[in-house]
């Protein structure tokens, strides 16, 4: 094994990221890191009024997410010890390129850089693309009231620039080398047919073990 596994799970709101990157490291022993949602404060008044609030809620994602990666690299990725996260830093773009604009998206760009530049990057990108019927009904069915009135259009083009924005890190443009691994989530359901799911861990173990 020639780098340290550094599993990311990635793909647009409700796809099943935290789901999969918990049976993932379960099965292959590694710890996971999950992202903080509930803890942020700007959640509930971002989705009644994303002009006024997004540059708040951007921010605070971004630090949080930038303080966890740290705790993780001292942790776990700088000591040669694997792991799986139920996200990606570029997740920070994906998202504050749609609701930023002006000043606010060029100030944000460049805190992003300050902050993420020398931060590690996932070897492997597990990500889970789906439907916007798939997650509607997901995301109905866990039933976080602050995403009860989400528009429908915010979530097509999340996954629009999902799948532009995989292309993207998946062809190294952004200097990194990432094997990506998608799986259709529509089709492939890991929750409920093992065998779907154990193919998914076999791949990763393939890929922990003998390409990265
Ligand atoms: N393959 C699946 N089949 C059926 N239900 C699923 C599947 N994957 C996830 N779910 C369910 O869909 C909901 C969303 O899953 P989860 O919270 O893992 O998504 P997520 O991508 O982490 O969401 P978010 O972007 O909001 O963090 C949960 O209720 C979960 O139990
Ligand atoms: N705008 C915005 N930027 C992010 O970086 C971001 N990360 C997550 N989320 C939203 C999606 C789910 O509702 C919920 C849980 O993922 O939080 C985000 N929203």
């Amino acid at each position: 094994m020639k780098q340290v596994p550094f599993i990311a799970v990635e793909g647009p709101i409700g796809a099943g990221k935290t789901t999969l990157a918990a049976m993932l490291a379960n099965r292959l022993g590694f710890p996971v890191v999950k992202e903080i949602v509930e803890e942020n404060p700007f959640i509930e008044s971002f989705y009644e009024n994303m002009e006024d609030w997004s540059f708040q809620l951007e921010m605070f994602f971004l630090c949080s997410r930038y303080k966890q990666l740290t705790h993780t690299v001292n942790g776990y990725i700088g000591k040669g010890q694997p792991v799986i996260s139920d996200y990606h830093m570029y997740k920070n773009l994906i998202f504050s390129e749609r609701t930023l604009h002006g000043v606010e998206r060029d100030k944000y760009r460049q805190i992003y850089q300050v902050l993420t530049g020398d931060l590690p990057r996932p070897n492997v990108i597990i990500y889970i693309r789906a439907s916007l019927d798939t997650l509607l009904q997901r995301i109905a069915r866990r039933g976080r009231p602050f995403e009860e009135g989400m528009d429908p259009a915010y979530l097509k083009q999340l996954i629009e620039d999902y799948d532009a924005a995989m292309g993207k890190l998946s062809a190294g443009t952004d200097g990194s080398s990432t094997v990506l691994l998608t799986i259709d989530g529509d089709e492939v359901d890991f929750v409920k047919n093992e065998e779907q799911f154990e193919t998914i861990a076999s791949q990763i173990k393939e890929l922990v073990y003998e390409s990265i």
